[in-house]
């Protein structure tokens, strides 16, 4: 039997939803450089899951059935009220959230074509409608519907914030979400893919993939980054921590990447987003903090930064709390899940691999009674 420790290097699957190839991303075929340079968010949407991009008019119909799709049945409203009282991470309220949805579907276990379609786009619409309601309620307000002639990612700002986001945060968000939107056979994509190939239904593995995503060696890196930009507080300070960090052999949180060798093409453009958006808001702390970091991470440690790195400050200047960062890598990533799960159902088979037993061997059972409690009878 051939043993990968974390998998490396296994090739578990054909896929043709995105591709690595000599580390240049694309969707579909097409590379994320362009499609963050020019695309909207909901045309990326409608690639991952149709293998085409949209005309004007499927652009348009698909953008008022995501909106029509994201309003939250009242019962799920109240869990995210309740939940959010008892101070639990919104990663945890989203996984709860996502589970009461398909308590509320009639359809959550239909496996029809049409069906799953129906449910892709109430997942899309309505994850969208949690995080944003999770945090209206963390700041005692009432949550918000969607607006009709708002974008997608407009939509987020807006329903988050009360305000319509001025033109370049709403193009900055709409690049983070289509940098953010798949990357082939990562741990929670692929989490999703174990999970239906079991049959089991479209809610079940975006509820399992949100659990993947949320670790901080995945998704939940990006929130680690903001705290240790603000643990270490100052750009006079990042040269000491970092040495302090690296005689810990701590991880430094968003850099290292499992299959990109020479870096990962989305740092670029929220290296520059968050440049740009420093200017804005005149906050630009964190970004010259981010570059500080960059540099001594890289020469001494030969490590580059990855997606999250970057995401963290510029998050941060759209007035984005922290504990929203991995959440709004969900709203956006659940495009590629869902694409990976209706591939996944085309063409299934259990996913179930091998383990190599490395434990003891011919035990012989002594009766509870006859156990004598001072050896150690774990051994
Ligand atoms: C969206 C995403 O999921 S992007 C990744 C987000 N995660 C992070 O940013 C967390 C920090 N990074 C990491 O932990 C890793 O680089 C991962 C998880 C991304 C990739 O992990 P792997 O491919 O399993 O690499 P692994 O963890 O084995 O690291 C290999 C070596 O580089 C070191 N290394 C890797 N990343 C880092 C890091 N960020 N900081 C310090 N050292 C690191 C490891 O300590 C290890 O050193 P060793 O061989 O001396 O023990
Ligand atoms: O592919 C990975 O292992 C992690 C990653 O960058 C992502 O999911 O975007």
């Amino acid at each position: 039997m051939v043993q990968a420790k974390g998998l490396e290097g296994v090739i578990a699957t054909t896929s043709s939803v995105s591709s690595i190839i000599d580390d240049v991303l694309t969707y579909r075929g097409y590379n994320v450089d362009d499609l963050t340079d020019y695309a909207q968010f909901e045309e990326v949407i409608y690639l991952l899951w149709f293998n085409k991009l949209p005309t004007s008019q499927q652009l348009a119909d698909f953008k008022s059935e995501l909106i029509e799709n994201a309003y939250l049945p009242n019962e799920v409203l109240d869990i995210i009220k309740n939940l959010s009282k008892e101070n639990a991470h919104p990663m945890s309220i989203l996984m709860n959230g996502v589970s009461a949805l398909a308590i509320y579907d009639e359809e959550a276990n239909q496996m029809t074509e049409s069906a799953n379609y129906r449910k892709a786009l109430r997942l899309q619409g309505k994850l969208v409608s949690i995080v944003a309601a999770y945090s209206r309620i963390s700041e005692e307000k009432e949550p918000l519907r969607p607006k009709e002639d708002l974008s997608f990612a407009a939509n987020f700002l807006y329903m988050m914030s009360g305000r319509i986001p001025d033109e370049i945060s709403e193009k900055a968000f709409n690049k983070a979400l289509i940098l953010h939107a798949d990357h082939e056979l990562n741990a929670s994509t692929f989490t999703a893919r174990v999970c239906v190939a079991t049959l089991s239904d479209m809610y079940s593995g975006v509820t399992a993939a949100l659990g993947a995503l949320k670790g901080p060696l995945h998704g939940g890196a990006n929130e680690r980054v903001m705290k240790m930009l603000v643990d270490i507080g100052d750009i006079t300070q990042v040269e000491h921590c970092l040495h302090r960090a690296f005689e810990n052999k701590e991880k430094i949180m968003g850099f290292g990447h499992r299959v990109y060798k020479t870096g990962d093409p989305r740092a670029k453009h929220l290296r520059e987003m968050s440049k740009q958006l420093a200017k804005v808001t005149g906050e630009e702390k964190w970004y010259y903090m981010s570059l500080a970091i960059e540099k001594i991470v890289t020469k001494e440690k030969g490590l580059l930064p990855n997606v999250d790195f970057y995401s963290a400050s510029v998050y941060h200047s759209l007035g984005i709390q922290p504990d929203l960062f991995t959440p709004i890598f969900a709203i956006s990533r659940v495009s590629g899940w869902i694409a990976h799960i209706l591939e996944q159902y085309e063409n299934n088979r259990l996913i179930r691999p091998r383990a190599e037993y490395v434990g003891l061997k011919n035990q012989t059972y002594i009766p509870v009674h006859e156990r004598d409690e001072s050896k150690d009878v774990i051994a």
